[in-house]
């Protein structure tokens, strides 16, 4: 039996899945699920849940770092007794990591001092997202001596993207020599995606083509043609596309050298691990639904009759059907689902209802009905009926689908 740890690090929580898998090819089960969120407005909350015991949102102090939440939780993990599976730290096999980052890694990557070190120098490209994560990884490399330690990477999904729409246009030269194009990045979350929804279908994911939506404190979209993603609207870095909880996504690029004079120089947030430019901060920082609306909860903006929230739903709406309508041309309207995922678009009625009005033109209906009930299965289909495309919506599960890569790849146990 293996025991696999799932590790999401973000920039402001650290969510732990954990595992047990016992045979070879069949799904993992989950053991337990913990959270320290709070990170960066403390005091730091816990939140656990094994079977029927539930801890929600219990302060804890002298939490200061993701490392520091990490080891909280994996002690948490060894002192629950009611968990028999975990006696030690020794107990758990492998640590799977959520690296944002991946670069050109187009698959999963077991981490050792090489691998680490080429983790650390992309991290310039993702500073936000890959210093926690990293920050992680080598405080489970210590405190887990006995587990195989593996990232898996949101970009690596992407790696089908053709070149010229992975390309930017500018010199070549100079794209190569800094790596800069598009990567992409939700990735294991669209892995989530495409499975369940292909298995819901019937259909091998081969045959399965959809506009999927990857809704949360980040947000993107992707197209995904016979399994693989053809485009998505994260870029560089996962500042493009889409706006989110404190994200700009998409303006025009000559924007900031307007908004401040100081754009190029360091924030006075970057620490010794993490350089950010000012301009970086204000974008992916102090931008979104943040700096429109005053919080970054979309569901108290999606009920709120406050002008600046209807303003800021508005334009997410704007945002999300220019993607879905480009992704509808580039899959030449062979589309099978319409599916919306994460928080937001796993919990978002009102938004669900307003998208899908406006793409009626491209054959999309909703069973209201369906849409406003409370979703509990993986995949719900709450489209109208006799509409010529689906409309889904899936819980996706990032920690899950990294738990059940590592499973699918164990040798017989
Ligand atoms: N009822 C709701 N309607 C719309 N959005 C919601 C609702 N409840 C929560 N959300 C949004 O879901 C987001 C969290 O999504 P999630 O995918 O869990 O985020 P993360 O990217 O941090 O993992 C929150 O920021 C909140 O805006
Ligand atoms: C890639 C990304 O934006 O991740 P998150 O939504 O977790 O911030
Ligand atoms: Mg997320």
């Amino acid at each position: 039996m293996a025991i696999i740890l799932s590790v999401n690090s973000g920039s402001s929580s650290v969510k732990v899945s954990i595992y047990k898998s016992s045979k070879q090819g069949q799904d993992p089960i989950q053991l337990a699920d913990a959270q320290i969120s709070g990170l960066t407005a403390p005091p730091a909350k816990l939140s656990y849940q094994r079977g029927s015991e539930n801890i929600k949102g219990q302060e804890v102090k002298d939490i200061n770092s993701n490392e520091d939440a990490c080891e909280y939780i994996l002690d948490h993990l060894v002192k629950d007794n009611s968990l028999s599976e975990i006696s030690s730290r020794d107990d758990i096999t492998y640590a799977c990591h959520r690296v944002v980052h991946g670069g050109d890694y187009p698959t999963a990557h077991v981490i050792d001092e090489d691998t680490y070190h080429h983790l650390e120098d992309l991290t310039d490209l993702a500073p936000l997202h890959n210093t926690s994560a990293l920050a992680i990884v080598k405080a489970c490399m210590k405190a887990l001596p006995k587990a195989t330690n593996i990232a898996y990477f949101d970009s690596s999904f992407h790696a089908t993207i053709p070149e010229a729409v992975r390309t930017y246009a500018i010199d070549p030269k100079v794209a190569q020599r800094n790596k800069l194009r598009k990567y992409g990045f939700h990735g294991i979350s669209y892995a989530f995606i495409t499975r369940a929804v292909a298995q819901y279908l019937n259909k091998p994911e081969s045959e399965t083509s959809l506009i999927a939506l990857h809704l949360g404190s980040g947000a993107s979209a992707c197209a995904i043609k016979s399994g693989k993603s053809l485009d998505t609207s994260m870029g560089l870095t996962p500042l493009a596309g889409l706006p989110g909880a404190t994200r700009s996504g998409d303006v025009d690029p000559s924007l900031i050298f307007h908004f401040t004079h100081d754009a190029g120089k360091p924030s006075p947030s970057s620490t010794k691990e993490m350089h950010i430019s000012t301009a970086e901060e204000i974008l992916n920082k102090k931008s979104g639904w943040k700096a429109l609306t005053g919080t970054t909860d979309f569901g108290e903006i999606s009920s709120s009759q406050d002008p600046a929230c209807k303003l800021a739903f508005e334009i997410f709406v704007d945002r999300l059907i220019h993607f879905i309508g480009s992704y509808y041309v580039k899959l030449e309207g062979e589309v099978d689902a319409l599916v919306f995922a994460g928080g937001i678009g796993e919990k978002g009625a009102l938004l669900r209802t307003r998208i899908v009005e406006k793409c009626r033109c491209l054959g999309f209906g909703l069973d209201e009905q369906t849409n406003n009930n409370k979703i509990e299965d993986v995949v719900r289909d709450i489209g109208m009926e006799g509409a010529r495309y689906r409309t889904l919506v899936c819980q996706t599960d990032e920690q899950f689908e990294m738990a059940r890569q590592c499973a699918a790849g164990l040798e017989g146990n």
